[in-house]
């Protein structure tokens, strides 16, 4: 395409939002018309579904839920007067507590004031937060926010190990909807016994955000905790930062979550326009159907050119791959839908894998989030009349260019600075996408049947642990790898034993393994 062509394609395709000042280019995608005109009535039926979603249906079949995380930043639009109350009494009791917490009211034990935030969850109950926490906290938070997001017991540490002197000023936040998740269960035990270490009680200190009836929500109420937030069935883990979830957290670092709310509700009202050209949701879900020929068959690349969004394609990560990565299509027929996402930041990638995305493998297209606000204060020029920032933007449209020159596609996402009420645009724009999306490739985007697979196995692992702990200590003698998975009643089981046993001789918990660690046969196991 020549350049004037180009031009004017860029122009045809642009999509602009006045009042977020907001823009979407998805003429770097190389679609023809005869593609959007195919996609026509599939669209049309996207919109009809999004409109009965929007209206309370059971939009996750599997689980007999509603889908309602549009509600949350407009609740004139909840389907019933109950639920509108719900939404709004808990926006109330958060900026409530984040006032009480920030004034002292609420307090610690044995301190004037909270210093810090300890929050604990995972997936959905832990991407969202961290995500923004990275784009929106100021230098010096009212709270100063850490993460448990794991079961690894040294990345607990060093997170404890951090907060070491300031137990006392810290405030325990444990997100789970299910209030049944394992490592952050985990998480929470590990936090409760170093409170009890350093002789502090813990209950003063934590908080819950969790789904009604759940184990974590009657543990924080029969021990008494500072509070509990709920996490509505109607809203998903993924789709969950503009909830409690996320809300908690970011008003008591001081971020302005009425201004995430409110860009939130702003894109909304422009992806909820029946009209492709109009909705940038339904664009960016038309790039992605073309990029992947409506299978996934190219990854997406987030590459935000701005620090503070480095953690979106992570978030993003989560809300695409356990929306869109399903085995079967709501007609029940396997389909192995996805899209790959990853990324990290711009023009740092640049310097890492770009030259891949520029030469190698084709499978992938880019989507460039550009922010067109350098910084507060004036920028100093790097050299004569250019800045920082003029760097940045320049790799950016370079980098673009380089791809499609190469016959590589990409979006490009503006912004005009990275604020409470851009983060909320990006976040609803993306929820959109993937809702409207998995429309168009006929599945449900709301359950997550495969994460489930998982954590059986897991679980039936550890049950295989106790089964070998029992055989090795009632034996009197040294066992073969065979002979240990015969006495733990798992003879099929021998290189799962081999690894268990590895991992427990490895943590000094009274198992010894001798012998060749080549030789596999010939090693004994021995508890001590
Ligand atoms: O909030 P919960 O129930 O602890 O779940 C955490 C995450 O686990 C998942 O269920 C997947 O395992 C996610 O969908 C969810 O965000």
């Amino acid at each position: 395409m020549d350049a004037a062509t180009l031009w004017q394609r860029y122009q045809d395709w642009l999509y602009t939002h006045d009042g977020l000042g907001f823009y979407l280019d998805i003429s770097r995608m190389r679609f023809d018309d005869r593609f959007v005109a195919e996609m026509k009535p599939k669209f049309d039926k996207a919109f009809a579904e999004m409109a009965k979603l929007e209206a309370g249906a059971i939009a996750n079949p599997d689980e007999g839920r509603m889908v309602g995380h549009y509600w949350l930043r407009n609740t004139d639009i909840a389907p019933n007067s109950q639920l509108k109350a719900e939404i709004n009494d808990t926006l109330e009791a958060i900026h409530r507590f984040a006032q009480d917490i920030h004034s002292g009211t609420i307090k610690p034990p044995n301190a004037p004031k909270f210093t810090d935030i300890l929050s604990i969850g995972i997936g959905g109950s832990a991407l969202g937060p961290e995500f923004v926490a990275e784009a929106l906290a100021s230098s010096s938070p009212q709270l100063n926010i850490h993460f448990i997001d794991n079961t690894d017991p040294t990345g607990i540490d060093r997170t404890l190990g951090k907060l070491k002197d300031k137990l006392h000023t810290t405030l325990a936040i444990v997100i789970s909807k299910s209030g049944g998740t394992p490592e952050t269960r985990n998480g929470m035990v590990e936090v409760q016994a170093a409170y009890q270490a350093a002789n502090l009680p813990y209950s003063p200190h934590f908080i819950a955000i969790t789904g009604h009836g759940s184990k974590l929500e009657k543990m924080a109420e029969s021990e008494n905790w500072l509070a509990t937030f709920p996490m509505h069935d109607w809203v998903g883990g993924r789709t969950s930062e503009l909830s409690a979830v996320g809300l908690v957290p970011a008003a008591l670092q001081g971020i302005d979550i009425d201004q995430m709310l409110a860009g939130a509700k702003e894109m909304d009202e422009a992806t909820r326009i029946p009209e492709l050209k109009q909705n940038p949701a339904a664009l960016l879900a038309l790039a992605w159907y073309f990029a992947g020929n409506g299978k996934g068959e190219k990854d997406m690349v987030i590459l935000p050119y701005k620090d503070s969004l480095l953690l979106f394609s992570r978030y993003l990560q989560q809300l695409v791959m356990e929306s869109l990565g399903k085995e079967k299509d709501l007609d029940g027929n396997t389909v192995y839908q996805g899209i790959a996402v990853y990324g990290n930041k711009g023009s740092t990638d640049q310097h890492a894998y770009v030259q891949q995305l520029r030469e190698g493998v084709p499978n992938f297209f880019v989507t460039f989030i550009e922010v067109l606000k350098d910084r507060d204060q004036e920028s100093p020029e790097v050299e004569p009349g250019v800045t920082s920032g003029d760097y940045l933007s320049g790799l950016l449209q370079g980098t673009r260019q380089a791809l499609y020159d190469n016959n590589r596609d990409s979006i490009t996402v503006t912004i005009p600075e990275v604020t409470p009420r851009t983060v909320g645009a990006l976040i609803a724009l993306y929820e959109r996408a993937v809702g409207l999306y998995a429309t168009l490739v006929n599945i449900n985007a709301y359950h997550q049947p495969g994460v489930e697979a998982g954590k059986k196995a897991a679980a039936s692992i550890l049950q295989l642990q106790n089964q070998i702990v029992q055989a090795l200590a009632e034996s009197n003698q040294p066992l073969s790898l065979a002979e240990l998975a015969a006495a733990a009643n798992a003879p099929e089981e021998t290189e799962a034993v081999y690894k268990i046993v590895r991992h427990l001789a490895a943590n000094n918990r009274g198992v010894v393994l001798q012998g060749d660690a080549s030789q596999l046969q010939q090693l004994k196991v021995t508890g001590e």
